[in-house]
């Protein structure tokens, strides 16, 4: 279970989050929903232990988000709009490194199946900087991955990818909310938040100003809400 407690962040006496109290149960997918600057990305930055927030704290299973925690590290898989991949190693070095930080066991197994698994397998020892942004983007998703996390978080994991990485990426994350993976996910994109996400919270100015449940998956209906409330 995520809990922040009364999250604020301030930077520069200017107010990014404003008392943020969200609780996300074990296997909820949630889609973060709001207009640029909301404060959507830091929300994100500080569950995942990447920002402190200037007042206010986070537990994770009952354990409080600390900077260089392992042990909530292994629990969360972090998509960024930067790939943290290395750009001079192939699929399978980059996993390796990443899978050896985590501790992964039967890591050489793991992953070239994960490789396989978002169609990346004729590539597997080619270096990064050769590769597409969906290509790019297909490895990133797997290096948030490889540990295999109980929380997966993903910050606009859809933007600049094509339709046939945007479908490889929601079979990857319907696949882990089968598995009961906790995901909060940041997007612009309606449709796809849609596809993969039963919670919405919405977000204006730092403020959560909606958090509701949609499960027929209409995306007239969360268009609607959308708009009559962040216009
Ligand atoms: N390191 C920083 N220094 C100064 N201001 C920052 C910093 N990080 C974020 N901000 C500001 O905080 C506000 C919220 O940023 P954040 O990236 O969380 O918004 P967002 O809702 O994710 O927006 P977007 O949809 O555009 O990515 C913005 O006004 C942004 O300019």
């Amino acid at each position: 279970m995520i809990k922040t407690v009364t999250l604020n962040k301030t930077i520069a006496e200017k107010t990014i989050l404003n008392d943020i109290n969200i609780t996300v149960n074990q296997g909820e997918t949630i889609g973060i929903l709001g207009p640029n600057g909301a404060g959507k990305s830091t929300i994100l930055k500080i569950i995942g232990g990447l920002m402190k927030p200037s007042f206010g704290h986070v537990m994770i299973d009952n354990i409080p988000v600390k900077e260089n925690n392992l042990e909530i590290k292994k629990k969360i898989g972090f998509l960024a709009h930067n790939s943290y991949l290395y750009e001079h190693l192939s699929p399978v070095e980059n996993l390796t490194f990443f899978g050896k930080l985590y501790q992964v066991n039967q890591l050489e197994y793991k992953v070239k199946e994960l490789i396989r698994e978002v169609g990346l397998q004729f590539f597997m020892n080619e270096p990064v900087r050769s590769f597409s942004r969906g290509m790019i983007q297909r490895l990133a998703i797997v290096r948030a991955i490889v540990h295999d996390p109980s929380i997966l978080i993903l910050d606009e994991p859809h933007t600049g990818l094509d339709q046939q990485a945007s479908r490889i990426l929601n079979e990857l994350i319907l696949k882990k909310k089968e598995q009961k993976t906790t995901i909060l996910m940041v997007t612009h994109d309606l449709a796809q938040a849609i596809e993969t996400c039963d919670r919405f919270i919405l977000m204006k100015k730092g403020v959560i100003i909606d958090d509701f449940v949609l499960e027929n998956k209409n995306v007239h209906q969360l268009k609607e809400i959308y708009l009559r409330q962040v216009g």
